[in-house]
């Protein structure tokens, strides 16, 4: 279980982007979570990845403080894949960082055994995104922030990778954290749902 327990958030002193937020992701859960632009959702999604730190309240995994070293149980997939590889690695390299993925998953994920000799810039967005959807999974992995990740795909593209990610969710009960301003995909994929407004928490 992954524990929000009371996070306050702010990047300037008079600021605030959280306020007292709480919230649990449970193993297996789908939960979404929507809001205007700039409410904070990135926010919230990095603070429970421990990519930031809360100045006040704490995130739990299991009831114990997120781990510090090694392969992180949770993991934030940004809406972005472009800033979060090494432009100088193949993606080979990219792929296989923290584990390697089976030639079905690849294929699951829409991932090309063409694509792995090739540099990072020479995929488009959505390729590179399922590139690091599909890295995201290493087998230490509990829980995922998935904060826009389908925004650059075609319709069909979206569908084929939720669809792999929903598969791989249900098989190693991974409990997933939906971001998006599409509510429509949101009521699609989780059946509980939250929204962010004015550094509140609320059930949508
Ligand atoms: N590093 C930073 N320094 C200062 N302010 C920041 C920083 N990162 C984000 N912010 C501000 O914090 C607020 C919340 O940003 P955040 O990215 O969490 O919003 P969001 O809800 O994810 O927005 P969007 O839907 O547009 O992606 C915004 O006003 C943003 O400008």
């Amino acid at each position: 279980m992954l524990n929000a327990h009371r996070l306050g958030f702010r990047f300037s002193p008079d600021t605030p982007i959280l306020e007292d937020i709480s919230l649990t992701l449970k193993a297996g859960q789908w939960l979404g979570l929507s809001g205007d632009s700039g409410a904070g959702k990135s926010t919230l999604g990095k603070l429970l990845a421990g990519y930031l730190m809360p100045q006040t309240g704490y995130v739990t995994l299991e009831g114990a403080a997120l781990p510090k070293n090694g392969v992180q149980p949770v993991q934030w997939l940004p809406q972005s894949p472009e800033l979060a590889v090494n432009p100088r690695w193949r993606v080979a390299k990219i792929l296989r960082e923290a584990w390697t993925p089976s030639d079905a998953q690849c294929q699951a994920f829409g991932v090309k055994p063409k694509w792995l000799s090739r540099f990072p810039q020479s995929l488009s967005g959505g390729e590179l995104q399922r590139v690091c959807v599909l890295r995201a999974l290493a087998p230490e992995v509990r829980f995922l922030v998935a904060d826009e990740i389908s925004t650059m795909l075609d319709p069909i593209t979206q569908l084929e990778l939720w669809q792999a990610l929903k598969q791989e969710a249900q098989l190693r009960q991974l409990g997933v954290l939906v971001i998006s301003h599409d509510t429509a995909l949101l009521e699609r994929l989780c059946p509980q749902r939250l929204h962010l407004s004015g550094g509140q928490l609320k059930p949508y």
